[in-house]
């Protein structure tokens, strides 16, 4: 393409208020990416779909937030939804992605890892289509967006009242290992966007917004954020796509934190007392603030099911787990013994895949915040949003500190008596807090404990298979275990 031709003219409407974008326009533009698309999707970090051919890609939505026809160095910006097909044993519906791509006719050096392909036909034939977030010139039209309230195309941009986003800051993308992707920008605010996107209401602006309208401080709080209209008409509800939140400069996350600890031989006790009254403080204000219920014997029996359910299915993919079937499913029988024995537990909205990444602390301050209210990530939208026991998120944090003793160069006996007294310590400042002590039910939280080791061998295959022993240690050990 010329650089005098028009991509648009071949694509798709974007006029501001136009609440839906006429993708039956966007055929040439989809035919144009998609070759490029199915080599640097699976590659990516948070394509989900890993270990299945992509089979293809249908359009959803397509959103041009800056023209991709102009001339010479100035970058296009295209924001699309993508349904993917993905072949193997049992065809699934295929999930939706959320791309923001650049287009410019030459790419600068210093951009070519965020390369995504030329494409040789279409609109945007012989264009370099790029990541958009590792622009900063591309990074920073996002956050005007955010900073002014109002529709653009299928997409609609929200702010939180009073909230303060400054103009003009300095992007900067994140690369960590990351489920998603982040933006920091003038190192005040970071912008989340998800990935894999399913309709409803994201946990990660439901809860950090209905803890910080608690009077919660141990969450920064959202101040604007975006979401997409259903493209297909489909289910009505919207699709959160990012949120805009306090950035805590210089702050390390409590995996760090544990690793320097277990570095240098210093007890983690106190750090991980006041990590479990954060953890109690923020589940009271979630108890607080959204609905609860108590989980009778045939919903906690319902659970052990599903437990099993779970084993199976990561058993079925990764056959390092098969042997310990057995042994691992006594801790899911306890949990039915104990309901049939007239156990209950309460239920309420929970962090749901609570660990030391998760949380963070600046330097020389005692206070923990929480971030990444997402829950796990490869669970469907609406069952990360479910109530469930508080046990749940205490097991998680407590597979983490197992997790970091790991992670010891010379393992051992040091390494696992600091598990053992971080995980006392926490649960120890968790029921100072709360005034529910974890230990008091043994068999939920072994059953949980479970839970999330299994839910980690296969997390673990699917994304660091060199990390699997990790879990599998653990799994061995409760595998082992008497109820
Ligand atoms: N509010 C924040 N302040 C400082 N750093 C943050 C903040 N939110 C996220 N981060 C950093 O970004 C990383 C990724 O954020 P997270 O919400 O966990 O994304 P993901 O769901 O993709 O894992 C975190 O590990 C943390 O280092
Ligand atoms: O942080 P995410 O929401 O992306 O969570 C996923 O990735 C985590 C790893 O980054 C993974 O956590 C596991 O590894 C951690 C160390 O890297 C460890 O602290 C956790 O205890 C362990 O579960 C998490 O399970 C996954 O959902």
């Amino acid at each position: 393409m010329s650089e005098s031709s028009s991509p648009r003219a071949a694509s798709f409407p974007s006029s501001p208020g136009d609440p839906r974008v006429d993708v039956t326009q966007g055929g040439a533009l989809l035919r144009s990416l998609t070759g490029p698309l199915a080599r640097w999707l699976p590659r990516q970090r948070w394509f989900a779909g890993k270990g299945r051919p992509l089979a293809g890609l249908t359009l959803l939505s397509a959103t041009e937030l800056l023209p991709c026809d102009a001339p010479g160095y100035a970058p296009g910006l295209l924001h699309l939804l993508v349904r993917t097909r993905q072949s193997g044993p049992a065809p699934a519906a295929g999930d939706c992605y959320q791309l923001l791509l650049g287009v410019r006719a030459a790419l600068p050096p210093d951009l070519m890892p965020a390369l995504v392909g030329r494409p040789s036909e279409g609109p945007l034939r012989d264009r370099a289509v790029y990541e958009a977030l590792y622009d900063p010139r591309l990074a920073a039209v996002l956050l005007e967006r955010l900073r002014a309230p109002g529709r653009l195309g299928a997409l609609r941009f929200d702010r939180a009242p009073g909230a303060e986003i400054p103009r003009g800051l300095t992007a900067r993308a994140l690369s960590g290992e990351q489920t998603n992707s982040s933006v920091v920008y003038g190192e005040t605010h970071i912008l989340k966007l998800f990935r894999r996107v399913s309709p409803g209401l994201h946990p990660d602006l439901e809860l950090p917004r209905a803890l910080a309208e608690a009077g919660c401080t141990r969450v920064p709080a959202p101040c604007a954020w975006f979401e997409a209209s259903w493209p297909d008409g489909g289910g009505g509800e919207p699709l959160t796509l990012g949120v805009l939140q306090p950035y805590l400069a210089g702050s390390s996350d409590g995996w760090q934190l544990a690793l320097h600890s277990l570095g240098s031989r210093a007890d983690f006790s106190a750090a991980a007392h006041a990590l479990g009254r954060a953890m109690a403080e923020v589940h009271t204000a979630l108890a607080q603030t959204l609905p609860t219920s108590v989980l009778d014997r045939g919903q906690l029996e319902q659970t052990a099911t599903a437990m099993h359910d779970r084993l199976a299915q990561a058993a079925g993919a990764v056959p390092e787990l098969r042997p310990y079937r057995t042994g691992l499913g006594r801790a899911y029988a306890a949990l039915a013994g104990y309901a049939r024995g007239g156990g209950d537990c309460l239920a309420q909205r929970l962090h749901g895949d609570l660990h030391l990444g998760q949380v963070l602390r600046r330097s020389g301050e005692a206070h923990w915040s929480v971030i990444d209210f997402e829950g796990e990530p490869a669970r469907p939208l609406a069952d990360r949003r479910l109530p469930g026991p508080p046990v749940r998120d205490i097991a998680g944090m407590l597979r983490s500190f197992d997790y970091a003793a790991c992670q010891h160069p010379d393992g051992g006996s040091w390494a696992a008596d600091w598990s053992r007294a971080s995980r006392g310590a926490f649960c120890r400042g968790y029921a100072a807090a709360s005034g529910f002590d974890p230990l008091s039910t043994p068999e939920v939280l072994r059953a949980y404990e479970t839970d999330k080791a299994v839910y980690e061998v296969l997390y673990e295959a699917r994304h660091r298979p060199h990390w699997l022993h990790v879990p599998m240690t653990a799994i061995r050990r409760l595998a082992a275990a008497t109820p």
